[in-house]
């Protein structure tokens, strides 16, 4: 990691960050001293940053083209897909102005008139079947977001595989947590307007930490997303074909605090801004309480242990709240 613009002493507003990064191809097909190394990066990047750029993944910019696509519709055929929030195994749409997100409180406010759009794709097991039919899709998606769903539910086992073994814990430690019916995984496919010209930077998604276990985070390549490290703001900068992982508060609460979920939040830009997101979250009866890793359990668990689904129902009292 390097500040980049540091040196100079001149990012015109935050400075930019350079992540790490991990080829996850060379994960995959990597000898046993050459994973070692890959996870030995991960551990490190995890404990003091929280957030790293994975390479080389089966995830392409496919999905991304089509929410282009899709966004780019009227917004009467867009609203023929409306979400349904007591239907959550229905994909959905949630339109401009449907709920202010992420107005959750810090020193900065998020734009007043909501600036996002999105479509919502809940999904749970990691078989091929679907818990939703194709049909409720918009044709745009038919084809890719099944095949999103599906790649990255084994890309988010991959990086599994990689925090067991940074953490030194036993094999499938983290993914036999999201294996039932009762995981919680979705995609959010967003795409933020671009700003009116203002003088005075605004938000368009206000600084948070995800919920759950660990998101992929895909963004075209419009900059936005700023992350917060040691209590300073850094804007990371769109790079083509990578994704970002980062990790929930459940990886907290897991390690104990040994790794970080970063706070992070998306500034408002004058280009439209889209993203592909992943969250997932474990079984939702799963109880997570300090993992038996060595740098887990150097102090007191400082969490009490909290199934998924308690977690989840705080956290919507809390925004709630706001
Ligand atoms: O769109 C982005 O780049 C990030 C959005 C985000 O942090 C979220 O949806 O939780
Ligand atoms: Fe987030």
């Amino acid at each position: 990691f390097d500040n980049e613009d540091n040196n100079q002493g001149q990012c015109d507003n935050l400075c930019s960050i350079d992540v790490n990064e991990i080829d996850v191809s060379k994960f995959i097909s990597g000898t046993s001293e050459e994973k070692k190394e890959i996870a030995l990066l991960f551990d490190k990047t995890f404990h003091e940053y929280g957030l790293i750029r994975l390479i080389n993944t089966n995830l392409t910019s496919k999905l991304i083209d089509k929410a282009k696509e899709f966004f780019s519709l009227d917004s009467e055929i867009k609203m023929k897909y409306y979400l349904n929030r007591t239907h959550l195994d229905t994909p959905g749409y949630k339109p401009l102005g449907f709920e202010s997100v992420g107005n959750y409180g810090g020193e900065k406010q998020t734009s007043s008139v909501d600036s996002t759009e999105a479509f919502f794709t809940y999904f749970k097991s990691q078989s091929k079947q679907l818990n939703f039919s194709i049909d409720t899709l918009p044709e745009e998606f038919h084809n890719v977001i099944p095949e999103y769903i599906f790649q990255s539910r084994k890309l988010i086992s991959i990086v599994h595989n990689i925090a067991d073994l940074a953490l030194e814990l036993d094999e499938n430690t983290f993914d036999r947590n999201y294996t039932s019916d009762n995981a919680s995984f979705s995609l959010r496919l967003t795409r933020y307007l671009p700003t009116k010209d203002q003088e005075e930077e605004e938000l368009a998604f206000g600084e948070h930490q995800d919920y759950l276990g660990f998101t992929l985070l895909q963004n075209d390549n419009v900059p936005g997303l700023e992350v917060n490290m040691n209590g300073k703001w850094f804007r990371v900068d769109p790079k083509a074909n990578s994704l970002l992982l980062l990790g929930g508060q459940l990886i907290e609460r897991w390690t104990n605090n040994y790794w970080i979920s970063i706070l992070h939040r998306v500034a408002t830009v004058k280009q439209l801004r889209y993203s592909a997101l992943i969250f997932s979250g474990p079984d939702l009866n799963t109880l997570i309480e300090t993992l038996p890793c060595k740098n887990c359990t150097l102090t007191k668990s400082k969490y009490a242990p909290v199934t998924v689904q308690e977690h989840l129902k705080q956290k919507e009292m809390a925004t709630l709240h706001h």
